[in-house]
């Protein structure tokens, strides 16, 4: 079966003084009917990897096929089943709602009735609407509007929720995993690593322009070592520390990393490794502030993979 989409060894260097190195051989397949998403920090390389995948900016090197075609050969085949929906999509304040799906319609050959788009993302109650009368919430789920008219088999959706509340989240995760029931294939960048959890069969994590990590959420938690983290506050006042040899030798901890009075603590199997710390804690005489059990993400995935926090904005 032909993948939705091939990427194979591409590269994107933006001109500037010194050039900017944005994507450095990035590899993807993402498969027909399948959520994928890309996750990363702020300048991972996203933005510019979907740019390139949807025919809106050129590669410096490296190849891309989109069901089988590919851009610069086929590009009016590829855009009539694409839909795209980007970080910021720019939508017009003097149109209603319904006048702005009409108008992305009339871009596409093919494609459904505005109204039953507007349907899709629950916005029938403001068709009538102006887009500056808009919630943000609403404004994206808008913006997915215009992007499903054109019955896309292929979604691009660039940081769909980001700056959203959470009940407007949850609304566009709800259209997400309708458009996915329909067998579409749905690309997706985020820095939420809850949502690539919820909505994504499988992610990319991307740092640095490359892929570190690709797998189901389930994978890629289980292959950094152990599905529970026991994240443990040592009081600030305690003049003892656990020693990291000693955490490491507990039994069935994974890893652990420290921060500093704060210790994240992986373990395959937390009824064993908890009575094992609490004793070493007491033993040593640690004063402990907290100590919290849950079940590992994402986040834990690529803090151990690079060292660093998805959220941090530099
Ligand atoms: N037009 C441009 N000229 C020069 N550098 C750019 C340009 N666009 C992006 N970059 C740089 O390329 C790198 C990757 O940016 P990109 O927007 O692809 O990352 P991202 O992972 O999507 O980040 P975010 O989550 O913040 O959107 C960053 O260092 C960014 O500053």
């Amino acid at each position: 079966m032909i993948p939705a989409i091939r990427v194979s060894g591409l590269v994107k260097t933006y001109p500037a003084r010194p050039p900017v190195e944005a994507v450095r051989g990035l590899d993807l397949e993402v498969n027909v009917g399948e959520c994928f998403g890309l996750l990363g920090p702020n300048g991972a390389g996203k933005t510019t990897t979907l740019e390139i995948i949807e025919g809106l900016l050129d590669p410096t090197a490296g190849e891309v096929e989109i069901l089988g075609l590919k851009w610069g050969t086929n590009d009016t085949e590829i855009r009539n089943k694409i839909g795209i929906s980007l970080q910021e999509t720019r939508l017009s304040d003097k149109l209603t709602v319904r006048e702005t799906v009409t108008l992305f319609r009339s871009f596409y050959s093919v494609g459904i009735a505005p109204d039953e788009a507007i349907g899709r993302v629950s916005l029938e109650e403001k068709v009538n609407a102006y887009v500056d009368k808009l919630s943000g919430g609403q404004r994206q789920r808008l913006a997915v509007a215009t992007a499903l008219v054109g019955d896309p088999e292929l979604l691009f959706l660039d940081e769909p929720t980001t700056g959203l509340d959470p009940q407007s989240r949850r609304q566009l995760w709800d259209v997400i995993r309708s458009i996915k029931e329909r067998g579409r294939t749905v690309v997706i960048t985020t820095h939420y690593m809850d949502e690539a959890e919820r909505l994504c069969d499988r992610v990319a994590v991307i740092d640095h322009g490359k892929v570190i990590a690709l797998g189901t959420p389930a994978e890629l938690i289980a292959r950094v070592g152990g599905e529970h983290v026991i994240d443990l506050d040592i009081d600030p006042t305690s003049s003892v520390h656990p020693r990291t040899a000693e955490l490491s030798n507990l039994p069935t901890v994974n890893s652990v990393r420290e921060e500093g009075d704060h210790v994240t603590i992986t373990a395959s199997e937390p009824h064993r490794a908890l009575p094992a710390l609490l004793d070493l804690v007491r033993t040593a005489g640690v004063k402990i502030a907290g100590l919290t059990t849950r079940t590992a993400t994402l986040e834990d995935v690529f803090v151990t993979l690079t060292g660093r926090h998805l959220r941090d904005e530099s």
